[in-house]
């Protein structure tokens, strides 16, 4: 991992709406996502996760501030450079439900972008997809099949897949493992791991818990009602949590589920 940071945010606000019934999702934030690292985003419900990895992978323009990609705006809606980025960069989301088409066969799903996008022709994309599928433990025979013939960690896998198959390197993921049983989560934590040191990403990871994000991350960042409270090392932030809110995450934590220490040791 280098210092140099791959995306930054200046004085980043969000805000939906106008008026009084305007809400300022986030306010100021600063903050450096460094080539190679895995970022942890953690906070309560309502804090502005999902705003800030929808900044940071460039699908929504922040309100006032800007954000650098490699150096340069991130918000470049035309061109070729615009294409180069949507290659780079790519966000899974929560749901591996609506993640997928149900109506698309996989196949379909995971060669779409490297046709589109990257220009492949349909054996090339069909390539860059088994590939991907390769990379998360699904056989190719998936291509042909639909969303429903797979679990919800299945999909999940599936929907990591669709992003790989972009050869990102940048990834947000969003409470990619939140609506899956514990132990897929921990599959699928330990396969963005694997991933994540082989294709050398840079991810930025979004959950509100924090022991999963801790399983994962080299730095977390925190945060409360729109603001940027903490950002530290992950270590750190597990031993010497100095924002309230970090303490109350930890807190959050049933001790079964910390799994080192008991609760006591917990801040
Ligand atoms: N499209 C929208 N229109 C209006 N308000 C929104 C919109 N999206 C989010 N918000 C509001 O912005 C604030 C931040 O929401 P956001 O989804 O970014 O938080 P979050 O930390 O990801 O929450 P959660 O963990 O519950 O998903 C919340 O008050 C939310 O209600």
């Amino acid at each position: 991992m280098t210092a140099a940071p791959l995306v930054a945010t200046r004085g980043v606000t969000v805000q939906y709406g106008s008026g009084r019934r305007g809400v300022v999702a986030l306010e100021g934030i600063d903050l450096e996502v460094r080539r190679g690292e895995v970022l942890g985003l953690v906070g309560e419900s309502g804090s502005g996760k999902s705003t800030l990895g929808a900044v940071l992978g460039g699908l929504l323009a922040p309100t006032a501030g800007t954000v650098t990609y490699d150096g340069a705006p991130l918000l470049v809606r035309r061109g070729r450079r615009s294409r180069d980025l949507a290659r780079r960069r790519q966000i899974v989301f929560q749901n591996p439900r609506s993640a997928l088409n149900p109506l698309r066969t996989i196949g379909d799903s995971l060669t779409e972008g490297p046709r589109l996008t990257l220009g492949l022709g349909r054996d090339g994309a069909r390539e860059r997809a088994v590939d991907a599928l390769a990379d998360v433990g699904i056989e190719a025979d998936a291509l042909t099949r639909y969303p429903d013939a797979f679990s919800g960690g299945q999909r999940q896998r599936i929907a990591i897949a669709r992003a790989l198959a972009m050869d990102p390197e940048f990834l947000i993921c969003d409470e990619v493992v939140s609506a899956l049983d514990l132990s897929v989560q921990a599959q699928v934590l330990n396969l963005l791991a694997d991933l994540g040191r082989r294709r050398q990403l840079t991810h930025v990871f979004i959950s509100h818990d924090l022991t999963v994000v801790r399983h994962l991350s080299d730095r977390i960042a925190v945060l409360d009602g729109g603001r940027l409270v903490e950002v530290a090392g992950a270590q750190q932030i597990h031993e010497n949590p100095v924002a309230d809110v970090t303490r109350r995450l930890w807190r959050a934590i049933p001790s079964a589920v910390v799994g080192e220490g008991s609760r006591d040791d917990r801040p």
